[in-house]
């Protein structure tokens, strides 16, 4: 049985503010404001990145806040550390989110130090996966979440709004495990998107770009209307 803080994100929807280096809204002040704008819409939890915008936001919302820590940008970039995971616990997040790919992590160390180092301080685990093997071993090492972040492979701001979420991965891992909070995110671009993540089993269901990211969602407006 998952504990509460989890619990009370099953059937949800979890909104994203992230932006990205060199862009406008990139400071940790506007970050906060969008979040709590989006917490009045009914979002139940709030993902966000960096240390400035996980504490700024921990700051302005109430709702339980999923931090990372995105370094570099390519390979394992997402809280790729087990320093950089203690970060964002001692940021503020409730729950840290980490790449869980078998990919090499820069420091050369196992996944699970991260992990161990993340409950022993108290926060909760989600693991960013690209395949089901990757959701796989998330699971038996004991992630609290799992979820399919990564299975494009593509920065999220490449994408289109057609493209959608990854409901294959996604239905195989809540068959295989459903009693694990498995986590749709990546794609999720419009509400229909959403819904089908919701039927096909998603315990919460992660929206960023479409939500909180205004120059991709302006591209997507412009370009119909070319
Ligand atoms: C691949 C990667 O680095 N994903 C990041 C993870 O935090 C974010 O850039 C995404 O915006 C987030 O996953 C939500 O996805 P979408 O923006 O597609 O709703």
């Amino acid at each position: 049985m998952p504990h509460a803080l989890i619990e009370e994100l099953k059937g949800k929807l979890i909104v994203s503010v992230q932006a990205y280096p060199g862009e406008p809204l990139r400071t940790p002040e506007i970050m906060a404001a969008m979040s709590r704008a989006c917490e009045l819409g009914g979002a139940a939890a709030i993902r966000c990145q960096g240390l400035a915008d996980i504490a700024a936001i921990k700051g302005r919302v109430e709702v339980p806040v999923i931090g990372l820590w995105k370094d570099g940008h390519e390979g394992v970039y997402i809280t790729p550390t087990r320093r950089h995971a203690l970060a964002c616990v001692h940021a503020g997040a409730d729950i840290v989110a980490v790449d869980a790919t078998g990919r090499p992590r820069p420091d050369g160390r196992p996944l699970c130090e991260t992990l161990d180092a993340i409950k022993e301080a108290g926060a909760f685990a989600m693991a960013d996966c690209m395949t089901f093997e990757d959701i796989e071993a998330a699971v038996d090492l004991g992630f609290d979440l799992v979820s399919t972040t990564l299975s494009h492979g593509v920065a999220a701001t490449d994408c289109t709004m057609a493209d959608g979420p990854d409901l294959e991965l996604l239905r195989r891992a809540t068959s295989v495990f459903p009693d694990v909070p498995v986590i749709c995110e990546g794609r999720v671009h419009t509400a229909e998107d959403a819904r089908q993540a919701h039927a096909a089993g998603a315990w919460a269901v992660v929206v960023g770009t479409a939500i909180t990211h205004p120059t991709s969602i302006t591209s997507w407006f412009a370009e119909a209307m070319q």
